[in-house]
């Protein structure tokens, strides 16, 4: 019996130490073996993933690049260095992922004017396209790979948009830029000066252009924007879409071993982002069919605007788009709103910190025709200056400052390399904004110098080539109607409430010190407060009036 019980006894200490070893190994040895496994596999895959020839930065494991990128990429020593070191291009890794960076307006000429055919694409992302939109055939203009309805859907919008088109918005542009007036008026009670928070007015000017364009309707007052259900859900939605679109966060879309974290941590019921990002994409969705639905009802009620949507409905078969290729149009139309939203807002922390720039402007005005200080209609209007202004704003601040992720549709050429189809290209607009003398100077005169050289004078904050913004003009005249409105009517100064005390700074309308988010390449401003104040309140009620 002892010795059985010996035997077994000592049977018992072998199981109990084989079961000991077992949950060691499978706590310890089994994940580090794991992890060395994904790590080799993951360095394979970023070195098949490199391009010949093309120098850059080798990256960390797993990351690559990432860490560096964030926060770095839109800053000049960052730039300096890169571009000192690999040269014009050079491509980082990103995850598992290879991005290409162009960086100085000569290569980005040859690679999206030269080779516009080949670098017409844009990316497919896992966060947007197959979280987001669960691989739906309905995706932006903005968001979408190149292919035939693609094509199709920017022919539509960018022949509503271009050059020729922009005379028909005129009204538009009007109604809106005096309805920001009548709002910022509003704010300064008994036209005094008042601090105000101009981000709601901002907001609702871009989101009534956006609307208008793609739907033919608007929201009339701003309380609106917080009161009216299916506005808030718009300003969320759009909003959450802007941050699921941001190149350099979404770690998900370059790192696959987050992607295996993230689904465990959903199963085991940790995290809901899987079911948080579907119900974006169909919120967004169901929100489009919303409007589409009011405009159809609007339609054959005969009390429609026209809009680019109603032109499409009113003759499908015009344009040749199927129901989800015009949704597609409209999507696009509205995730325009941010960039316009922004650079209104950056412009305006801009006035308030240069009252010299605002005195050359009212002087502008005052020359090419005193009446127009009190024209409630401006947007005919060619001033030089004005037009100057409006394009160093969009140079200063370069709201998308990688334009939007590109990729390319067939093989590239650069300088001994090729770079295959479907490679992440970014175009580095913040960059290629400062080509010009003095870069780091708000000057609007650099516009008007008949000597800069022809490369200089294109607009690189609406990107370049096949795929730049289709609705550049509208949106810059946009702008320019509203700033030559505001300057005519306010004296914009910094402000004095300690509600913002950042908004009193100079840093305040700084490209680099005043982002609220430094690696943000969509910038937003920190500051959100400005003083205003009427030049004359009845001139202004009186021109208000008139409109
Ligand atoms: C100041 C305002 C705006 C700025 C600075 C801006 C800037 C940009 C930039 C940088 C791109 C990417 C270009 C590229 O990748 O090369 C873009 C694309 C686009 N923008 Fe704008 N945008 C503005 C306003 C708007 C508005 C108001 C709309 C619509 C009504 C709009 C519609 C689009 C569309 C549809 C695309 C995608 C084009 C494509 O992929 O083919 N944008 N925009």
């Amino acid at each position: 019996m002892g010795i059985i019980s010996g035997f077994d006894n000592g049977n018992e200490s072998f199981s109990n130490d084989s079961a000991i070893i077992l949950v060691v190994k499978f706590l310890f040895v089994t994940p580090t073996i794991l992890l060395v496994g994904y790590i080799v596999l993951s360095e394979i895959s970023r070195f098949k993933g490199r391009i010949p020839n093309l120098p850059g930065p080798w990256g960390y494991p797993i990351v690559g690049s990432l860490p560096s990128l964030r926060d770095t990429i839109t800053s000049d020593e960052y730039l300096k260095r890169a571009t000192e070191r690999y040269g014009d291009v050079f491509q980082v890794q990103l995850g598992n992922v290879t991005a290409v960076v162009v960086n100085t307006t000569a290569a980005a000429r040859a690679f999206f004017v030269t080779q516009r055919e080949a670098t017409n694409s844009r990316p497919v992302t896992y966060v947007l396209h197959k979280q987001v939109q669960q691989n739906g055939p309905v995706t932006s203009i903005g968001t979408s790979p190149w292919d035939e309805s693609c094509k199709r859907r920017r022919k539509v919008a960018a022949t509503a948009l271009n050059k020729t088109s922009v005379e028909t918005y005129f009204p538009i542009l009007n109604l809106e830029s005096r309805a920001l007036l009548s709002d910022f008026l509003r704010e300064c009670k008994g036209g005094q000066a008042t601090d105000v928070d101009v981000t709601p007015s901002c907001r609702k000017f871009s989101l009534n252009l956006s609307l208008t364009l793609a739907y033919g309707t608007r929201v009339e007052d701003v309380k609106d924007l917080h009161h009216d259900l299916l506005l808030s859900e718009i300003i969320y939605l759009e909003d959450e879409i802007s941050r699921l679109r941001d190149p350099t966060s979404n770690f998900y879309n370059y790192i696959p071993l987050l992607r295996t974290v993230n689904s465990v941590a959903d199963f085991l019921g940790l995290r809901r982002t899987k079911a948080h990002l579907a119900s974006i994409g169909k919120r967004r969705y169901a929100y489009h069919q919303v409007l589409q639905d009011k405009l159809r009802r609007d339609i054959a009620n005969h009390v429609d605007i026209p809009c680019i949507q109603g032109n499409v409905l009113k003759d499908p078969d015009s344009k040749g788009l199927t129901e989800g290729e015009l949704l597609s149009v409209s999507m696009s139309m509205m995730a325009g709103a941010h960039t316009t939203k922004r650079s209104l807002i950056w412009a305006c922390l801009l006035l308030a910190h240069r009252p010299d720039i605002q005195a050359k402007a009212f002087e502008a005005i005052q020359q090419a025709d005193p009446a127009l200080l009190q024209a409630s209609e401006v947007a005919h209007t060619k001033i030089p200056y004005i037009e100057a202004l409006t394009k160093e704003v969009g140079r200063y601040f370069v709201v998308l400052r990688l334009a939007l992720p590109k990729a390319t549709h067939l093989d590239v050429e650069w300088h001994g390399a090729t770079i295959p189809p479907k490679t992440l290209l970014f175009l580095n607009s913040w960059a290629c904004s400062r080509v010009f003398a003095a870069p780091h100077e708000f000057a609007p005169e650099r516009w008007l110098d008949g000597d800069q050289p022809a490369t200089n004078r294109h607009q690189y904050a609406f990107g370049i080539g096949g795929r730049m913004c289709v609705a550049s003009h509208v949106a810059s005249k946009a702008l320019y109607t509203v700033l030559l409105h505001l300057i005519a009517h306010f004296r914009f100064q910094p402000c004095e409430s300690a509600e913002d005390l950042f908004a009193a700074t100079s840093q305040a309308a700084d490209p680099l010190e005043g982002l609220l988010v430094r690696e943000n390449p969509s910038v937003e401003a920190r500051a959100r407060m400005v003083r205003l104040v009427p030049r004359d309140e009845d001139a202004l009620r009186a021109m208000l009036s008139l409109g």
